[in-house]
């Protein structure tokens, strides 16, 4: 019988991180990669030629080859579920049936774009995206990013069912002029349809005759909104098999496509496509979203690693934390395989992060010094057009300054004054911050994410974990499920006079 790869990979010995540079004077160059203007430098984590190869000969029995052409060829990738995972194709890329659909749907997406362009819809001078999770993650996350400061289109984005959220984010759009669009894959979500009810009721107060006339609504389910009285000609259709969390490539970034422009929102199209090619095609030893999963998997599975923590080096990508943490943990925080046994290892670990230099000031000190193995990710991007060159010099200058101290470390006979060192890191650096870059990283994200699931013989599609809360939640509102009810929670809503 084959032996366990997972029992191999635990009899492997780990190098400490400045014997591996020592061992192997081309570390950088087997352990660093660039594509399409950026560099994945995973020389600082504790990946080594063996353990690489001991990973490769799991994902050989874990058949990953066969569970990526199934996921680009449009095969069940989603069992519990019956589907496929088509947002490759929302990018040309894969199943040619998809594709096809993906791109009648985007001409869609364009033509009510050009006719919002034209005027159709009055004078718009802002736009309220109302969604949440996948619905507003990766659109809020693009416009943050790419929109440069001097947009004409004022975006806000609404997610949360708090009535402070929408205060703010109506606080300086103007009823008359604004446009709004509700994205819901389910078009049920109980937050989207509440703030969805009171954005158009803001209209009306606002003095618009047919507040229905100034809505667009995103969604896999077009009956859904119809019954919601949305006109036909003002939905944009998505497939169901684009999970939410992967949908801001389809219609659901129709705010962004208006805010940064047609031709940005094809840009991010065509990097991630450019990245479905890399990892579709390449060998595992060479496939930097398979082997950025390795790394994962070495520092939970075998080095006790229970969360990540992502930095990014520039605010534009601040909101890149939030994504991820959906697009990680949504898909993987999972307790059984894709077949529904024990999975019998850690799963996804907690993604947490801040932007640097900020984080260096609250947070650095755990990462240094504190009992937890948590491997950083720096994110930096390289060209900067801003008016302070020199504060961008110092960004870029702090982040490899601090993955150089937390793998250097520094002996001192003061404990408290110690650093260990061995502290790993992978850093991702742009050539430049713009859609195709964007888009790119984005999809090393979730093929990244994806190999991880494959490795560990879970299905990330699904996400049934959120269902209990949310079905409490609605009974409570009904005034049932009193009866059910544990102690702490009645005393909470009685105390909250619910
Ligand atoms: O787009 P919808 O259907 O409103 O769902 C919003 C989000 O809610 C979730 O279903 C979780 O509750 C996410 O998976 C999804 O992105």
């Amino acid at each position: 019988m084959a032996t366990d790869p997972w029992k191999s990979i635990d009899a492997q010995p780990v190098e400490r991180l400045d014997d591996l540079f020592r061992s192997d004077p081309e570390r950088l160059h087997h352990f660093c990669w660039t594509l399409g203007g950026i560099t994945f430098d995973w020389s600082k984590t504790h990946l080594s030629q063996p353990l690489l190869d001991r990973f490769v000969e799991l994902s050989i029995r874990q058949k990953f080859d066969e569970a990526r052409e199934a996921f680009f060829a449009g095969g069940e990738v989603n069992p519990t579920e019956g589907r496929s995972a088509d947002h490759p194709a929302e990018r040309g890329s894969g199943n040619p049936e998809a594709v096809q659909l993906a791109a009648v749907r985007r001409l869609r997406m364009r033509a009510v774009i050009d006719a919002i362009e034209a005027g159709a819809f009055g004078d718009i001078s802002g736009v309220l995206h109302i969604g949440i999770g996948g619905s507003v993650l990766g659109p809020e996350l693009l416009v943050d990013a790419l929109c440069t400061r001097t947009s004409a289109l004022k975006l806000r984005f609404l997610s949360n069912i708090d009535p402070n959220a929408f205060d703010r984010a109506i606080e300086d759009l103007d009823p008359a002029t604004t446009l709004i669009v509700a994205a819901s894959k389910t078009f049920t979500t109980a937050e989207t349809l509440s703030n969805l009810s009171a954005a158009l009721e803001w209209l009306s107060r606002g003095g618009v005759d047919d507040p229905y006339g100034r809505l667009i609504a995103v969604t896999a389910a077009p009956q859904a909104a119809l019954d919601a009285g949305v006109d036909e000609s003002r939905i944009l259709q998505f497939s169901e098999g684009v999970g939410g969390r992967y949908s801001l490539w389809s219609a659901v970034s129709v705010s962004p496509a208006l805010a940064l422009g047609w031709d940005s929102f094809e840009e991010l199209l065509e990097g991630a496509a450019e990245m479905d090619r890399h990892f579709r095609y390449s060998a595992p030893a060479e496939n930097v979203p398979l082997i950025a999963a390795f790394a994962d998997l070495l520092y939970t599975q075998k080095l006790g690693a229970r969360t990540r923590a992502v930095i990014p080096y520039d605010e534009r990508l601040r909101l890149l934390v939030p994504y991820l943490q959906q697009l990680e943990m949504e898909s993987n925080g999972k307790s059984v395989t894709a077949a529904g046994e024990p999975v019998g290892r850690p799963t996804a670990p907690v993604v947490w992060g801040g932007v640097g230099t900020d984080a260096q000031h609250a947070v650095f000190q755990l990462l240094h010094q504190g009992t937890a193995l948590i491997p950083v990710e720096f994110l930096a991007v390289i060209r900067d057009d801003s008016a302070l060159p020199d504060h961008h010099r110092q960004l870029l200058l702090n982040a490899f300054a601090q993955g150089a101290a937390l793998m250097r470390g520094q002996r001192s006979d003061d404990p408290h004054r110690n650093y260990e060192g061995n502290r790993p890191s992978s850093t991702i650096l742009l050539d430049r911050l713009d859609a195709r870059s964007l888009g790119a990283l984005l999809a090393f994200y979730e093929h990244r994410t994806f190999a991880s699931a494959v490795l560990l013989g879970i299905n990330p599609f699904d996400q049934f974990g959120v269902e209990l809360g949310k079905a409490i939640a609605r009974d409570l509102a009904e005034g049932d499920g009193d009866d059910d009810l544990d102690p702490s929670t009645r005393a909470l809503m009685e105390r909250a006079a619910l």
